[in-house]
């Protein structure tokens, strides 16, 4: 079976393969850790190569990453592309995707928090989540043996539902530890143009793998939702090339030539009443500015939120999440840029 067919029959069917071997990929152990996971690890492996895990599909409307995923696929069914350093590819939300939308129950990318998601709650994306879990605890068990944790990428791609002032951008997930100048040149080398570091646990796939796991993970926006066939890859295409060194084992040779600006969040705006609206139309760009004594979001609990002292950027918003959940974040240009990128 092809890893293209693998992957197209689990959003049909959602079963676990039976998976022997991939003809295609003879030099490659193939492991499924759960429906829609399957690690890549190549039978002879030279020196440490660092790891990757490659996720799309979290959200099911978010279509362009599927297409990238499936370029992946396609490149290593062909022989095109050869596995060089261990990787984990993960389809998400499989019943969103089938029916093109952003979740079924309840938002998948809020569940990854191993103390309070309940093997009972028979929600979807509960027990996806609780799938997705298991499948990164599993790879990084085995990978971690040859690699240093904090050398492994977690690139959860996604796509935003609006415009944005920098249409490629990379959330950086709250840790403790600063993300290496080497990785954000990695991003940057891949076409991101900004990166947003996040000021408290999000409890998102990406922030799983940076909070219990210690690896770099990242949600990336890559550009705007757009239904299948839709969608313009060619900005997309140093993004691909990342994708392909990172499972070649080859990344180190991708020189950084443009540039990434950074954002840190400051605040975010909950949702917490059913009376909830934000002051602004509802079509403009993430990180749009907003002066002091701007009107950013009413809700019949909160109050109005005003923005005080300094200008900030707005990024995903969205009065529409559920009761209880982020409805935007706030955001300032962070002082410090990582040298040479600016
Ligand atoms: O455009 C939007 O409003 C949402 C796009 C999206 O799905 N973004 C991720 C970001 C996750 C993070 O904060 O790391 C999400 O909301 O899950
Ligand atoms: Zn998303």
């Amino acid at each position: 079976m092809s890893l293209s067919d693998y992957f197209a029959e689990f959003i049909a069917t959602n079963e676990m393969t039976v998976w022997s071997d991939c003809d295609a990929l003879p030099e490659v152990s193939a492991v499924e850790y759960a429906p829609g996971a399957m690690a890549l690890v190549p039978r002879a492996i030279e020196g440490s190569p660092e790891a990757t895990i490659i996720s799309a599909g979290i959200h099911g409307d978010e279509t362009a990453p599927i297409e990238l995923f499936g370029e992946l696929l396609a490149a290593l069914d062909a022989g095109q592309l050869r596995v060089g350093a261990p990787t984990l590819l993960i389809m998400g939300n499989r019943r969103a995707i089938a029916a093109g939308r952003r979740y079924i129950d309840t938002n998948l990318n809020r569940l990854f928090r191993r103390e309070t998601l309940l093997q009972d709650d028979h929600r979807f994306e509960c027990q996806r989540a609780l799938e997705l879990m298991h499948a990164v605890d599993r790879f990084m068990s085995d990978v971690v043996k040859n690699n240093d944790a904090g050398s492994v990428l977690h690139l959860d791609m996604h796509t935003a539902i609006r415009d944005s002032r920098y249409p490629r951008f990379a959330v950086e997930p709250f840790s403790e530890t600063p993300t290496p100048d080497a990785v954000w040149q990695q991003l940057a080398s891949a076409g991101l143009q900004a990166g947003l570091s996040q000021h408290q646990h999000s409890w998102t796939f990406s922030h799983y793998t940076r909070h219990y796991h210690g690896a770099q993970g990242f949600t990336l926006e890559l550009g705007r939702v757009a239904p299948f066939g839709s969608n313009d890859l060619e900005p997309l295409a140093p993004m691909l090339d990342l994708l392909r060194a990172r499972i070649a084992g080859t990344h180190d040779s991708i020189a950084n030539q443009r540039p990434l600006v950074r954002f840190v969040v400051t605040d975010e705006i909950m949702r917490k009443s059913d009376d909830f609206e934000l002051c602004f139309a509802d079509d403009i760009a993430n990180f749009t500015e907003f002066p002091p004594g701007s009107c950013l979001a009413r809700d019949g609990n909160d109050g109005e939120w005003i923005v005080r002292e300094a200008p900030v950027h707005v990024v995903f918003p969205n009065a529409n999440v559920e009761r209880g959940a982020r409805a935007l974040l706030l955001a300032r240009p962070l002082a410090s840029e990582y040298p040479g990128t600016q």
